[in-house]
């Protein structure tokens, strides 16, 4: 398959801090990455470079074989590059019927019409219904955000991602604050993410990632120091050394 997306010597520093150093990363249509590293590794930076709510030092941003790195945010969006974020961003009282329709409405330039007008829209709700039993929220789309699972909340803002028609989504810790009997509940959405779409995911939880990724790439210290499959991860002694030890150690004895 052919390249989607790729950046290229990705640096940024705060003052003297050097928080992403020449990171360089390619993904093709339906790439599953986990980005995963200590905290402060700098993983949400590049994560905010890449979809432009910052501007790297130096470094490029490639997505379609089009340079986006001078784009803003909205504009890299409307390419496809897409984001969710580690903090949920919802309105308690809104159904997840109405902020995936809101989405979609908002995507194609009619969100300043009310909302339930187009309740009765078919296209649009087709749509809606795909997205929100992709990630197994049918049952509860016409709920209040603030009656659903907080499992369920972080679902839904996966579902607003993909009402933008991502073509690369970037997950920032969809498990975070997840409680674990929950988290099968994340995993089988995130199996069921369309085939095509190309998923870079930040995550802690590290059976989450073992699981979801067919790359792994971890970053130290603003430095992506290994880049492979998942099964290389654990024995790699510079991935032992900067991140996986406890994680490695936890599994051997267990
Ligand atoms: N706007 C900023 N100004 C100054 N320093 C910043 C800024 N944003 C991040 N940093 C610093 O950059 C480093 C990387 O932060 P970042 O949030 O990217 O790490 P992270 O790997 O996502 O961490 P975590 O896993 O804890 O979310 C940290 O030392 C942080 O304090």
């Amino acid at each position: 398959m052919s390249e989607l997306f790729r950046v290229e010597g990705l640096t940024k520093s705060f003052g003297g801090l050097a928080v992403s150093r020449n990171i360089s990363l390619a993904m093709q249509e339906g790439d599953r990455i986990a980005l995963i590293g200590p905290n402060g590794a700098g993983k949400t930076t590049f994560v905010n470079l890449v979809t432009g709510q910052l501007q790297p030092s130096a470094g490029q941003v490639v997505l379609n074989g089009e340079d986006v790195t001078r784009l803003g945010a909205v504009q890299r969006v409307r390419r496809g590059l897409v984001r969710t974020f580690q903090v949920t961003r919802l309105f308690s009282d809104m159904t997840p019927e109405e902020h995936v329709t809101l989405t979609v409405l908002q995507r194609e330039g009619r969100a300043t019409r009310i909302l339930s007008r187009f309740h009765g829209n078919s296209e649009v709700a087709g749509e809606v219904e795909t997205i929100l039993s992709t990630l197994g929220l049918l049952e509860v789309a016409r709920r209040r955000v603030r009656e659903i699972a907080y499992g369920q909340q972080r679902l839904l803002e996966i579902g607003i991602a993909l009402a933008l028609r991502p073509k690369v989504l970037l997950l920032d810790e969809p498990a975070a604050g997840v409680p674990s009997s929950e988290t099968p509940r994340i995993e089988h959405a995130l199996e069921r993410l369309p085939k095509t779409l190309a998923v870079l995911m930040i995550e802690h939880d590290m059976d989450l990632v073992f699981r979801f990724a067919r790359r792994v790439a971890v970053l130290a210290a603003g430095e992506i120091i290994f880049q492979g499959l998942p099964s290389e991860v654990a024995a790699n002694e510079k991935v032992r050394e900067a991140y996986l030890g406890n994680y490695a150690h936890a599994r051997s004895v267990a």
